[in-house]
Order: C-alpha cells, then structure tokens, then sequence
C-alpha cells in the first residue's frame, strides 16, 4: 500500500455529464469503524479510499479480503478523493489530525461518528460534531452513525433495518448522508440540527436509557417479596433455611412477576379512568401516570423475564416431596421381614389441581412470551397497528388473566382454613394483579368501552367551554 499517484481526481469522477462521485467515499482512520464502513460500502458497490497518517504500514487486505480493493492513502489525499468524508478517527484526535490538512476540508462534507470518551466530556456542553464544525467552518459537518457498532455495521445483514439518526445544519449534505445511509441498507432519520448531536452522543453514552426507573421498581417490588418470604417461609418456620434458594425464592420471583405485570396493565387501566373523569383526551395526563404509562414496555419485560425464571424454578424442584397436595399416590403394603406393615408409594400422578396450575401456568407464559417478543423493534415494526394492538392489549390481559388463575388455583382453597389470610403470600400477590383484571373488566363493559372510545375519537364533555387546561 502506499501513496496512491493513479487514483482518479474528483472531477474525473464526472462521467457522461452525469456526476457520479456519490460512488467514491473517504474515510479518514483505519481502525475498527473504518473497516467495517469500508466493507460495507465496497459490498454496496461504493469505491473507498481510507486516509491514514501511516499509509505505508496499513494493509486492510489483511483484515478481509474484501478490503483488497480499497486504497489507503494520506489523509491528505483522501480528503482531495471525494466530497463525503467520513471521519473514523477517535473523538479527541479528529481536530488536530485535521488541522495541518484545512484547505482539502472545504467544501467539504464531514461526516462525524465519533462518540465522546465519557470522563472527558462530563460537564462540557459542545458535541464533537459541533467542535468540528467550528474548527472548520467551510466544511459541512454532519453527523451519523455513532450510535451503531462497528460489528453492526460489517456483519448485521438479516436483523431488520437499523436506524441511523442523521444531524446536521447544511440540508443538502444531510440528505447526502441519508441517501447513502439507505444504499448500504440502513435506515435514515434526520435527527435535527447539529445543535441535536449532543443527544446523539449522549445517547450512546446511556447504558440502560429507559430501564433505570423499572429496575428500581422490579427492585423494590421484589424485596418486599423477599422479606415478607424470609418471614413467612424461614422466620416464621423456625429456620427451613436450606429451602431458601429455590422452594422460597421460586414464589418470592412468582410473585414478583405478577405484581409487574399487573403494574404494567394497572397503569392503561388508569389512564381511561384519567380520560373519563377529565372527558377529554386533550388534557395532560398526571406527571406520574405518563411516566408510569412510558414504562409499560420496560416493566412488562421484567415481568416476563422472572416469570421464565419462576417456570424454569418450578421444573426444578416441583415434586411431590415438595407438593404434596398436587398428587395422587397409588401405594402398595410391604411386609417387612419381622411382620410389620409398610405402606409404600409406588406411582404419583398429578392430580386435578396440580394439572390445572401448571397447565395454566404453561398458557399464561406462552402468551406473555408471544406480547413480550412483540414488543420488541424489528417485530413491532412488522405488525400492522391493529395487529401490534390485539397482541398487546388482548393477549397481554389474557396472560394476566391466566397468571391470576394460575395462582388462585395453587392457593386459593388454602385461605379458607387459614385463620390469617394475609399470611398467604399467593392471597397478598393477587391483590393488586385482581383489581387490575378487574378495572380492565369494568372498561371494557360496552358502555364505557364506548365512552372512552368516543373521548379517544376527540369527543369532548366540555367543549363549549374555555379552552383546557393542563397538569403540571
Ligand atoms: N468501534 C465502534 O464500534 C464504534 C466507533 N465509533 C467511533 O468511531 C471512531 C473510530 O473508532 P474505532 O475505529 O473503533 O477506533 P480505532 O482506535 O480502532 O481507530 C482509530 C483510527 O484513527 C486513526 N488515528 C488518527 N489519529 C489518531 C490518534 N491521534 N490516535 C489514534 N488513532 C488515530 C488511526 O488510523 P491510522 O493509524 O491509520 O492513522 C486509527 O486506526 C471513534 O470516534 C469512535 O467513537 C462510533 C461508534 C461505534
Ligand atoms: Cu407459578
């Protein structure tokens, strides 16, 4: 490799009046991201130039053969081979490795991926991108792609169309970005102003963007669980410490996993009673209930992934050592040799009731499985809104619905003879999944099904009078 003395001049690009220089693209740095956006250009049947400050000793070949037909050159030259060039190159060197080169910049279109190193950038407002402009402020910086993987972006061809945000000021530049965004098989969207790249820098930066205030939830919803099992199981029990990790933490997570899913159905079941006091769509919901309704997705996943737990527990270690009331026993006497009579079991089947509550058990996570995976981007962007509905609206209270009888068939009859019934951990965690079912029920009573339907079609109580005001 080397110095590159053959390669065409950007004007040579100009072919039959057409101006196809859309099909050469420079990318200055040769690392991970360079590589990987090289590859997949050159799959798209773009012709790549890489710029590096040691183009003698860089041998992308090496890498994949594909990379044989990408030239590497100065940084100097790159940046005189194409009009769109993207900058690879860490958050911190771009500038200085730019600098020495500032005339082969203007006119230029800048493409920055870059994402910031988090210590260094804490508490300084300007984005990378926007430094870059500023250094260079003949060149049109945009940015893109930094919130994918270089590995996303080398060997991701079959997981679905991957957005990439797009930011920028010069428009013109920004729907070159898009254009060749789409050519390699993503999917652009124009994420604002440059002044917007901060937020996509950030939003890499965020480890579990919307998950934070679900896991605090999941996580304090499952210490009551916890202690209020301690008590019950081990406590109360005078020890049983050695049941602990499994027999005890089994319904400690059961129950955790119902309180969340119905938390996640509890909190649509509001909203429409919201809207049928306010008699109107247009009024703000609550502070609390919008942020309560935002992470029903999160919250209905937590809900799925410890019921898989709960499920996997039960295989474990139901039984009839365990279980006993769940089984029949067939048993045989045994006489022993100095006469005694042993009653032995010889076969235990599952009876009506332990059939019933896992069998229900089995039905509520196969359709909870079918609304969690249809959450997920890439399914939802697949199914139709009606589709995306059914599932998550029906199929989802069907899985409450099948969880609540799931419990109330393993400890219901139980409450009957038990003198304390708010000892019963399977009475206490279908308190609140019940009401859920049965606020949902009550909504969807034709009549106020209706109603709401009607406030969501735009209808208002109060209409002829001032306009509405909102919640803070
Ligand atoms: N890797 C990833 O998955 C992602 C990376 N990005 C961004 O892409 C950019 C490049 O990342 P990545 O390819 O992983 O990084 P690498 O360290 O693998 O590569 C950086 C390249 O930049 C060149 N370079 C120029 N000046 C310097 C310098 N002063 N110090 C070190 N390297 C320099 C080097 O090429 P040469 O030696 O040939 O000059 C080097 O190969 C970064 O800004 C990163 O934030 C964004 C999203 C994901
Ligand atoms: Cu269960």
């Amino acid at each position: 490799m080397g110095e590159e003395t053959e390669l065409a001049p950007l004007d040579a690009t100009k072919e039959n009046g057409h101006n196809t220089d859309r099909e050469r693209i420079s990318i200055i740095g040769t690392g991970n991201f360079a590589r990987a956006l090289a590859t997949r250009l050159v799959h798209n049947g773009y012709s790549v130039v890489c710029g590096s400050r040691f183009p003698d000793r860089r041998d992308l070949a090496k890498y994949d053969d594909t990379l044989t037909v990408v030239r590497v050159t100065s940084i100097d030259t790159a940046l005189n081979q194409a009009n769109l060039v993207i900058l690879a190159l860490p958050a911190d060197a771009i500038v200085s490795t730019l600098t020495p080169f500032r005339e082969g910049t203007v006119g230029k279109i800048l493409v920055d991926v870059s994402n910031p190193d988090e210590k260094k950038r804490e508490g300084q407002a300007e984005s990378n991108a926007e430094s870059i402009s500023k250094a260079f402020p003949d060149a049109a910086v945009v940015k893109a792609f930094n919130t994918l993987s270089a590995y996303a972006i080398e060997f991701d061809y079959t997981s679905g169309v991957r957005n990439v945000y797009v930011a920028g000021d010069d428009e013109a530049a920004c729907g070159k970005v898009r254009d060749l965004t789409r050519a390699i098989g993503f999917t652009p969207v124009q994420f604002g102003r440059l002044s917007k790249s901060a937020a996509l820098e950030a939003m890499q930066q965020e480890l579990m963007a919307n998950w934070t205030a679900p896991l605090v939830i999941t996580g304090v919803v499952f210490l009551v669980w916890f202690l209020f099992g301690l008590w019950r199981f081990q406590i109360k029990r005078g020890g049983d410490w050695e049941r602990l990790p499994l027999k005890s933490m089994n319904k400690i997570i059961g129950s955790t996993a119902i309180t969340l899913l119905a938390l996640c159905f509890l909190a649509g079941g509001l909203a429409g009673v919201v809207q049928i006091i306010n008699g109107t769509k247009y009024k703000r919901f609550p502070g609390w209930l919008d942020r309560w309704m935002k992470m029903r997705k999160e919250l209905g996943l937590l809900a799925l992934c410890l019921a898989a737990v709960h499920a996997v527990m039960c295989l474990a270690h139901v039984s009839p050592i365990y279980y006993p009331k769940w089984y029949d026993v067939t048993t045989v006497i045994v006489r022993t040799v100095d006469g005694a009579e042993v009653v032995v079991p010889i076969r235990y089947d599952h009876n009506w009731k332990g059939q019933c509550i896992m069998s229900m058990g089995v039905v509520a996570m196969c359709f909870l499985t079918i609304v969690g995976l249809a959450s997920l981007p890439g399914i939802a962007d697949r199914l139709t809104m009606r589709q995306w509905r059914f599932i998550q609206s029906y199929l989802g209270q069907f899985s409450l619905v099948a969880t609540v009888v799931h419990v109330l068939l393993k400890a219901a009859p139980k409450w009957v003879s038990m003198s304390v019934i708010v000892q019963n951990m399977g009475f206490l965690c279908l308190i609140v999944p019940t009401l859920t079912v049965l606020l949902r029920f009550v909504l969807a009573l034709p009549f106020v099904s209706g109603y709401i339907e009607k406030i969501r079609g735009g209808w208002e109580r109060n209409a002829s009078r001032e306009p509405t005001q909102t919640y803070m």
